[in-house]
């Protein structure tokens, strides 16, 4: 096991900015999807970027989005990278990247073994692929990501995939060391698990859970 880089998603406060980088996040997500409770507009999302250092890489997720919104964030906001967690087939993925000049982070939702066949499709299209669990279709309010479920580890123990990876769902402090032991994720991304409750981002439980990163 070697210690995994980190990915605060959903960051919407300057507590949690400074949080995330005074305790060593590699990634620092801001979400431009106005159903999530961690949505931020540009205005807000500019001012927090401007609060961590170039070696935070600022990563924007969105959810399908239209160029006309992606060109408006990225005149705005200095983003590295662009999370695509919605339904982008590998042509969108792929036209997004050239189009906007971003590395992508594909999301790529999981319940069982079937649904890691779609990989391969996406290899050419995106830089990095984010692991997260499907939402079963009975959950009640679902988002299409950061419903603080994990799905079974074990179907990424073995991966052999050309792409490097971000495991994601339900983590915490507590489940991180068992999660990436059985991954063997050398990046996680966390939203609810260092949160009081949705879109409430705890500074305390991003240093813990950023310290709980560095023992493995
Ligand atoms: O966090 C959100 O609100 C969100 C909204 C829409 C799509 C994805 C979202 N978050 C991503 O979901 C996963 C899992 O989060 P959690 O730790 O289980 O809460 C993570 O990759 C977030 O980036």
């Amino acid at each position: 096991m070697s210690r995994p880089d980190v990915k605060i998603c959903g960051i919407n406060s300057a507590e949690a900015a400074e949080a995330a980088a005074r305790h060593g996040a590699r990634y620092a997500g801001l979400v431009f999807y106005p159903p999530s409770p961690r949505s931020v507009d540009a205005a807000q999302a500019a001012a927090l970027a401007a609060r961590m250092p170039d070696s935070v890489l600022k990563v924007g997720l969105f959810v399908d989005p239209d160029d006309d919104l992606l060109g408006e964030v990225l005149a705005q906001v200095p983003l590295d990278m662009l999370q695509l967690h919605g339904s982008e087939t590998p042509q969108r993925t792929a036209e997004i990247r050239s189009r906007h000049g971003r590395a992508v982070l594909k999301a790529v939702k999981v319940a069982q073994p079937e649904d890691l066949d779609q990989v391969a499709d996406y290899e050419a299209a995106a830089d990095m692929l984010l692991f997260d669990a499907k939402a079963p279709k009975t959950m009640a309010n679902a988002l299409p990501g950061g419903n603080a479920l994990a799905f079974d580890w074990r179907l990424l123990g073995n991966r052999t995939g050309k792409l490097p990876w971000m495991l994601s769902g339900g983590l915490k402090r507590e489940n991180l060391a068992e999660a990436v032991t059985i991954s063997r994720a050398r990046a996680v991304d966390v939203s609810s698990g260092v949160e009081d409750s949705p879109g409430r981002k705890n500074p305390e439980l991003i240093r813990a859970f950023l310290e709980q990163a560095r023992t493995l």
